[in-house]
């Protein structure tokens, strides 16, 4: 089996160490690649590519319109390769084919919509009230970006990364996860082929208290970018201290999703299914904690338990497949625990709560799709991220209660409301605190709006103009047209 190797200053190389990790198939524990596995040494020698195609290469120094030109370039190679890119997703995360499907036109549509937008912002003149003068904003790339990554959506959020990044003239070394790394050194091949110079892109694969830690307290790295879980991003948080790194965080959520009794229910009922069980909930944004007005709830939670039982577990190769495995033994262990300490704190177990029974599913990391009622907003099993097929149910009286309800998390990436009452709706999202809120809809995101937390989901936005900005620094030039001694001293 080929080693997959790290890409570091336009060569393809061992780890230094000649070390290698074992990637496996979430549905069948079988090996399927072989990839290098770096330490801190190869991280720096990435780092070292990066600070100098920044410090004296030509990838800053070219107009924007021509780095678009190669961030189009990548976009399009993915559509080309988007059927390899889709099954070797699927193969590593164990998600439908479908759905990374829908992945890959998502992430050549990042690369394509920064593409398109980067050359749009030439800066800003201010109108200085200073006579004879000529106030500007430029704005400028940020430097050598350490950028991190994590397992669930592994090439989609690289892509938020890579696509800004790149496109406003920033050096990069991207470390994906080291669970599911294959689709992002595929695509650093697409980079390479797509003409991007030696050291502009790194990779160095391995696992996050080493390559990761180093990327974010070198004091070469500007920026640090991060999506992944609250405890990983406070270290990073710190560690970048050391040279006042910008941070960007993209972190976890438990997100409440608000079904009130005047809601379209059966799709209410359809969407708060996708919003929990596609990728088997291990999203970010996945509606799992769901808050249901107490004169539909039973209707509700007996409407869901139908339609969970039905759900089809297998294999993400299988077109019937609707639910794929979790990540590994680790997590699904973490999952199990998690349902055990609701159990325990007075949840019901209105569906699932174990593993499937199907002697074919056995091998892979399956849990049931869940449904735990009897919640209430005091319980871990509600605050806490479960990161799977898991839903919590709790009970509301009034929109003050139900918005009260939703806000009491430490989380606050994303949230929806269910109504017909559109003042309702609005009134609603005006006091949820975070990052997205979905109007009778659910999980919906795109590359030209932003993307981030509230609270402790994280700080920074990805995605949209606010995505590139990220990316970029921001600089004031005055020019004197009429110097003259001004003779104080
Ligand atoms: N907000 C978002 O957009 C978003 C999107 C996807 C996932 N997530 C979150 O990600 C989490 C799941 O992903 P995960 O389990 O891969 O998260 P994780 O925090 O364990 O790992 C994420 C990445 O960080 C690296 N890492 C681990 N320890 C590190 C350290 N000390 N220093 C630097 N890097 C380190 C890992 O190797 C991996 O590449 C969930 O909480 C989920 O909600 C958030
Ligand atoms: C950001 N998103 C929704 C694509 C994946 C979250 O895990």
């Amino acid at each position: 089996m080929d080693i997959k190797q790290n890409f570091i200053d336009g060569k393809w190389v061992n780890s230094i160490s000649n070390k290698t990790r074992s990637i496996i198939n979430p549905f069948n524990q079988e090996v399927i690649a072989q990839v290098a596995e770096s330490d801190e040494t190869d991280a720096q020698h990435a780092i070292a590519a990066a600070r100098k195609a920044f410090d004296t290469g030509d990838w800053p120094r070219l107009s924007t319109a021509e780095r678009s030109k190669i961030v189009r370039t990548i976009a399009e190679l993915i559509e080309r390769d988007k059927e390899e890119l889709a099954r070797l997703e699927s193969l590593d995360t164990g998600k439908t084919v479908e759905e990374s499907r829908w992945d890959m036109d998502d992430i050549a549509g990042v690369f394509h919509y920064y593409a398109d937008i980067a050359d749009k912002d030439g800066g800003e003149i201010i109108d200085s009230p200073i006579p004879n003068s000529i106030s500007k904003v430029v704005k400028e790339p940020v430097g050598v970006c350490g950028q991190i990554t994590p397992w669930n959506y592994p090439l989609l959020q690289a892509s938020w990364k890579l696509a800004p990044a790149l496109v406003s003239g920033n050096t990069v070394i991207m470390k994906p996860s080291e669970i599911t790394p294959l689709t992002t050194v595929k695509v650093f091949e697409l980079i390479e082929e797509a003409g991007v110079p030696n050291g502009v892109a790194n990779l160095v694969l391995g696992a996050g208290d080493t390559v990761g830690a180093e990327l974010s307290k070198n004091e070469y790295v500007d920026l640090i970018s991060f999506t992944g879980g609250i405890e990983t991003g406070k270290k990073i948080m710190q560690s970048a201290s050391i040279n006042m790194k910008k941070i960007a965080l993209e972190l976890g959520g438990k997100n409440p999703n608000i079904i009130f009794a005047d809601a379209d229910l059966e799709t209410a009922v359809d969407q708060a299914l996708n919003a929990v069980f596609f990728h088997a909930g291990q999203i970010c944004s996945a509606g799992t904690r769901i808050l249901v007005e107490e004169s539909i709830h039973d209707m509700f939670v007996d409407a869901l338990v139908k339609r969970v039982e039905n759900i089809k577990l297998g294999s993400g190769f299988d077109e019937a497949t609707q639910m794929g495995p979790l990540i590994s033994q680790e997590h699904l262990n973490k999952v199990i625990d998690y349902v055990e300490m609701g159990i325990e704190e007075g949840a019901t177990v209105a569906a699932g709560a174990k593993r499937p029974e199907n002697p074919e599913l056995l091998k892979g990391f399956f849990y049931l799709p869940t449904i735990l009622t009897n919640c209430t907003t005091n319980m871990n099993v509600v605050q806490n991220e479960g990161f799977g097929p898991v839903i919590t149910v709790e009970k509301f009286n009034t929109e003050e209660e139900a918005i009260k309800f939703a806000n009491d998390s430490i989380y606050g990436l994303s949230g929806g409301v269910w109504t017909k009452d559109i003042a309702k709706a609005e009134r609603c999202v005006a006091n949820m605190r975070m990052g997205t809120v979905w109007i009778n809809d659910f999980n919906i995101y795109f590359p030209h709006a932003p993307w981030g937390g509230f609270k402790q989901s994280g700080n920074g936005r990805e995605l949209g103009r606010l995505g590139l900005e990220e990316y970029q620094e921001t600089k004031h030039v005055f020019q004197n047209l009429n110097p003259e001694p001004i003779n104080w001293f």
